[in-house]
């Protein structure tokens, strides 16, 4: 470890947004510092925790105590599991929590969790009081490679997936990676699907460094820190270049098209499929789809679904228990998609493995065509 740095952090990634940068700090022993990392960073005293029930009973307690030790009096409220949770109905008892505890604008509400809570905290804290300070203390695997950086927060709607939110960016990421040991394999799984995801948008060859490396990743160590410090600084570089997605900020979309509409489509229902699986089948897609309009060689296509089913995720909208809506209702919520332009479909399509652009006006006859194709039945 560097000796000049004094918290438990191995890694430091800077989001570059002038006077809104923020560092993510990566390592083990986080959550114990984290009292220490924010009082040294922010003004406020007073902070209310939200997190869920299975983090709860984990890392709570030492987070609490760790802020109260440094002189930050802290609320909580757990909130249930899973991504129904990303809803109006919960929203309402965070911004009540909030405001009960009279956090001020500089003091912070702090996200302990997956990417639902973090993503349901930083709306919430991007309204109440029309904005206020946010922290991310990530403990998926997802939430530390993805989800708790960038600033994008929101809720889900029967229309579509994140179709209500904010851009709100934290102050800081606190992504302690003791906490990874206690996730469920499956909720591992589903975070490696956007750790691939980055070398598949522009990295060639961090994709062929998870296919000879990934099973040391799953096992943790060194190889695990590298591939979430190299997730977050691909991430903080596309958020830096452009926070507001408006141009190159959509690549970060690889495969959440298709797997967005499929999340609509089986309901939220964390049972039958979680984020990072719909991403996983919606990136074979994506180079599926690529490869039928000629742009991409089917072999690219056959090389990410070999990768991503030796991981031991679903690849195909088969693998997803249960029966899906037709084709047809597919195309609805991917016609709510948020890069919709004039009603016209953007896709993240590829020339090859690392070679991903964002394609404008893809017609949505040949989405439906292929959707049907793939579709189970
Ligand atoms: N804002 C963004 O940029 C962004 C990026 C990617 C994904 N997302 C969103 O993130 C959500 C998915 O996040 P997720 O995969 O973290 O799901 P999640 O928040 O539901 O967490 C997955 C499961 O793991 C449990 N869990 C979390 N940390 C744990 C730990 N350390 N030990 C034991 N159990 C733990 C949770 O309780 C939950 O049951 C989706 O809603 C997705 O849309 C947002
Ligand atoms: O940060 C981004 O930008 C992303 O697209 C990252 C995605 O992994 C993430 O799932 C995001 O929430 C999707 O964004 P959305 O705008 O399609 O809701
Ligand atoms: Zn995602």
């Amino acid at each position: 470890m560097n000796s000049h740095v004094t918290s438990a952090a191995e890694r430091k990634v800077r989001v570059d947004l002038g006077d809104r940068s923020y560092d993510i700090l990566i390592g083990p022993g986080l959550i114990a510092a984290a009292g220490k990392e924010i009082a040294s960073r922010l003004k406020g005293r007073k902070m209310a925790v939200i997190t869920d029930e299975n983090v709860a009973p984990r890392y709570l307690q030492p987070l609490m105590a760790s802020l109260n030790v440094n002189g930050i009096d802290a609320v909580s409220l757990v909130l249930p599991a899973g991504e129904k949770t990303k809803s109006f109905d919960h929203l309402i008892p965070v911004c009540e929590t909030v405001l009960g505890a009279r956090i001020e604008r500089n003091d912070a509400v702090i996200a302990l969790g997956g990417g639902v809570i973090g993503d349901l905290t930083g709306f919430a804290a991007g309204i109440v009081r029309r904005g206020s300070r946010f922290i991310q203390v990530p403990t998926s695997l997802l939430a530390q490679v993805d989800s708790s950086v960038g600033g994008k927060t929101g809720i889900n709607s029967p229309h579509g997936k994140n179709l209500i939110g904010v851009f709100h960016q934290p102050d800081l990421v606190l992504a302690d990676t003791d906490v990874l040991d206690t996730l469920s394999p499956r909720e591992f799984r589903a975070g490696y699907a956007e750790v691939a995801k980055y070398g598949l948008i522009d990295k060639p060859e961090f994709f062929e460094w998870l296919e000879r490396n990934w099973q040391s990743v799953f096992a943790g160590g060194p190889a695990r820190i590298e591939a979430i410090a190299v997730s977050c600084q691909a991430k903080a570089d596309v958020v830096a270049a452009d926070e507001r997605e408006n141009g190159l900020r959509a690549l970060l979309n690889l495969g959440h098209t298709f797997g967005h509409a499929l999340e609509a489509a089986t309901e939220y229902d964390s049972a039958r499929l979680v984020h990072g699986e719909g991403v996983a089948i919606g990136m074979v897609l994506a180079h599926e789809f690529s490869a039928r309009m000629n742009l991409a060689s089917p072999d690219d296509a056959r090389r990410v679904e070999t990768h991503l089913k030796a991981v031991g995720l679903p690849t195909r909208m088969a693998d997803i228990p249960g029966s899906l809506p037709p084709a047809e209702r597919l195309m609805d919520a991917i016609a709510q998609d948020k890069k919709v332009k004039g009603g016209k479909l953007t896709f993240i399509l590829t020339r090859g493995i690392g070679q991903s652009f964002v394609a404008d006006d893809v017609p949505a006859s040949e989405v439906l065509s292929f959707l049907k194709e793939k579709h189970p039945r």
